[in-house]
């Protein structure tokens, strides 16, 4: 990767060493072992070794010596009138050639062990101009510039190696071609005063001054604070991008005159401010618009492994679904195959990784305005005496919008790139739920909740015809709206609020249009002795809904803690998807469910936050909630009871959920060609609750944020290859 990052990225040795956490020595010892080993000696800011011949570097010389005041621009001009082939030549080039010349080195190879003399030896002892043409090893500005260069000497980034640093640089006066070597690096070049001191081996206060002076003559505007030249407004920049379009082959000084003339105000503006320009357009109009490209660690679950963890990867998304998944050798093939180039990748830092989006398969986005508050009664009295009151404010459409905006944005912000949400009985408020999850981007199944008997007067519907003819007609307008993400969801909401005749047309519904279905099953033993009682011909709470053709493969139960073995097997056979709720499960005190059990039984299960049964809107909860109540389970149980482990909580969060949602084919991991629905973890997050240590290694640090993040540590939220939501970019949506 170093190698890769300084070689073909053009990365500094800073930039590796900080992006992958590591020290700068180390990057560079292992470029200088590389270079050895493959000889590659200067590189030219493209990255291509170009040198002068010797008859080339005795002519620059020689130009330099006609006139006592020629300037580098002067020289140059000349230079590249007699070698048109050339193209062009950088000033640093004529710069460190002339120093060659003077100390009547040209058309001689450094000797190699110069590189690791102590510099002092070359440097000047004598104040003053050091003489042209004289071999005095004193005015040697060559032979101290060779050791300094890391990579790219041309213009690349500069570095000064350890011995360097060490030597106390003098103050002196300067050659005509330093000074216009200082103020090209630092105008033109958008050096700061230290790279410049640095690359040049010079005082930094000597370079000050000069660039003082040149200021000063030029009346050009102080700088930012970063060091760098004042950063043009993006309406200038903008304004370039429209000049350089006009013309396909127009020069930057045109350019440059153009854009002056349209800005009189504006005092100055570079040449290489322009071509940065030029060349961020350029790179733009190369990019593939419909291809981002992700490098760094991957991490998600497959049937076989709970938790993989993939460094060093790169990842392709066309348009909403992944492309490619390769390591990163492959980066510049992947690059000629598919025609992307660097501004389409995304490089991760080493405290980020990309993970699965999280799936909810349990939510009530109509309880949100009761999250955190009415825990003391159970589920039966809970739900007359907080839960259906606050539903029924959901006829008011206004209300329903401030909610379900809320909703979303949450979980969202939570890393829930998909959820199985239920409303409520209204047709008006459902619909705003699913316009409301469009909107925002998420993926999810919207249900319109069913229900006319054992729920109170103003909350419930009043007939099978009604609940069937707004159930259909909602069906269709979540169908209308022709997202590919969001999908309507047959909502009875449990057996006791339904009666047979509804329970049996919502199944034939569900079948005539091909629908999931959700419900709630088995949650509390007090609730299962009701559905007894109001059903007394059935086999089992299970079978009332399979009587009633509610169970396939599309059909996602909520708890299942009190389930009996028949019931088990019956949905197993189905299909049906459990979504295990511990948060809600816990804090009605509704039981402890054995997930164990229901996986080893072979049934599909994901996690649900169910709220506001539990008070947490975020997945990651729902993982650390199901470890504990696999915990406290155990400690009841025999020594060989497998417990939960976090990576199969984290299985169940993503790939379990797509499986319980009958979405796998699309979702739940990084296979090829299924959707982007991705997070950008980061575990270094300002504010962060994680706190990382230098030995931990990459399982340590997911397993950190699955234990100890939250929503400050997602980054970045990816729903079928859309960023719908940036940390660093709140406008997103
Ligand atoms: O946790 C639950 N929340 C509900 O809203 C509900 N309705 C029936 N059963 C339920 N369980």
């Amino acid at each position: 990767m170093i190698i890769d990052l300084v070689f073909n990225e053009k990365k500094t040795s800073r930039e590796v060493a900080r992006y992958m956490g590591l020290p700068q020595s180390t990057v560079m010892s292992v470029v200088q072992v590389f270079k050895k080993e493959h000889r590659i000696h200067k590189k030219t800011a493209t990255g291509r070794k170009r040198r002068l011949t010797t008859a080339q570097e005795f002519q620059l010389f020689e130009m330099s010596q006609e006139r006592d005041n020629i300037s580098v621009d002067e020289i140059r001009r000349r230079f590249l009138q007699q070698y048109p082939e050339f193209g062009h030549i950088s000033k640093t080039t004529i710069y460190r050639t002339l120093e060659r010349g003077k100390k009547g080195l040209i058309g001689m190879d450094p000797p190699p062990e110069r590189y690791l003399e102590p510099i002092e030896r070359y440097w000047p002892k004598k104040r003053g101009r050091p003489r042209a043409g004289a071999g005095s090893e004193s005015s040697s500005m060559n032979n101290v510039l060779e050791p300094s260069v890391s990579i790219m000497e041309e213009s690349g980034p500069i570095e000064t190696s350890a011995a360097d640093k060490d030597i106390s640089r003098q103050r002196r006066s300067l050659s005509i071609a330093e000074r216009e070597m200082i103020i090209s690096l630092f105008f033109n070049e958008n050096r700061t005063i230290r790279e410049v001191a640095d690359f040049m081996h010079l005082a930094k206060s000597t370079v000050s001054s000069v660039v003082q002076v040149f200021k000063k003559e030029h009346r050009i505007q102080r700088k930012t604070s970063t060091g760098r030249k004042k950063k043009l407004s993006d309406e200038h920049e903008h304004m370039i991008m429209d000049i350089l379009s006009q013309k396909e082959d127009i020069t930057i000084e045109e350019t440059r005159n153009r854009f002056l003339s349209l800005n009189p105000d504006v005092p100055n503006i570079s040449k290489s401010t322009i071509y940065r320009i030029m060349e961020n357009c350029q790179s733009k109009l190369r990019a593939r618009s419909d291809m981002e490209v992700f490098v760094g660690i991957f991490v998600h679950s497959t049937e076989d492994n709970p938790l993989i963890i993939m460094p060093g990867m790169v990842m392709g998304v066309l348009n909403t679904k992944i492309e490619f998944m390769e390591s990163l050798e492959e980066l510049d093939h992947l690059k000629a195959e598919y025609g992307f180039t660097d501004s389409n990748i995304h490089y991760m830092t080493p405290s980020q990784f990309m993970m699965p989006g999280m799936i909810d398969t349990h939510i009530h986005a109509s309880q949100f305005p009761n999250n955190g508050v009415a825990m003391d009664l159970p589920l039966l009295e809970w739900l007359q005496t907080y839960t259906f009151p606050t539903e029924a404010n959901f006829s008011d459409t206004l209300f329903a919008r401030e909610v379900y905006s809320k909703v979303v944005e949450r979980l969202l912000r939570n890393g829930t790139t998909t959820a199985a949400y239920f409303g409520t009985i209204h047709l008006e408020g459902s619909k705003i739920l699913a316009d409301v999850v469009h909107d925002k981007g998420q993926r999810a199944l919207i249900g319109k909740v069913n229900m006319m008997r054992n729920c109170p007067e103003y909350y419930r519907e009043m007939s099978v015809q009604e609940s069937i003819r707004d159930t259909e007609e909602f069906i269709r307008y979540v169908r209308s709206i022709q997202s590919p993400l969001v999908q309507p969801i047959v909502t009875p909401r449990f057996a006791p609020t339904c009666p047979e005749d509804q329970l049996a047309s919502l199944g034939q519904l569900a079948a005539k249009y091909g629908c999931h279905i959700q419900s709630h099953l088995c949650e509390t033993q007090p609730e299962c002795n009701w559905v007894k009682e109001l059903f007394p011909w059935a086999k089992s709470y299970t079978d009332v809904y399979d009587s009633m053709r509610l169970l396939s493969e599309k059909s996602v139960m909520a708890h299942c803690i009190w389930l009996t073995d028949d019931e088990i097997y019956t949905l197993r056979e189905r299909g049906v998807g459990i979504s295990h709720c511990p948060n809600s499960n816990v804090s009605i005190r509704s039981g402890l469910c054995d997930i164990r059990r229901l996986l080893n039984s072979g049934l599909k299960v994901g996690l649900g936050t169910d709220c506001s049964g539990g008070y947490c809107p975020s997945i990651l909860d729902s993982m650390r909630q199901s470890l504990q109540v696999s915990n406290i389970l155990a400690l009841d149980r025999d020594q060989d009871y497998q417990r939960i482990t976090y990576k199969e909580a984290f299985r169940m969060a993503t790939l379990g959920g797509a499986k319980v949602l009958n979405m796998e084919d699309r979702i739940g991991n990084f296979e090829i060609d299924k959707e982007f629905d991705a997070l950008l973890i980061d575990v270094s997050a300002p504010g962060s609750a994680i706190d990382i240590f230098s030995k931990d290694t990459v399982e340590d640090k997911v397993q950190k944020f699955i234990y100890t993040g939250d929503d400050r540590n997602i980054a970045r939220v990816y729903v079928a290859g859309h960023r719908i939501l940036d940390l660093h970019n709140k406008n997103l949506h």
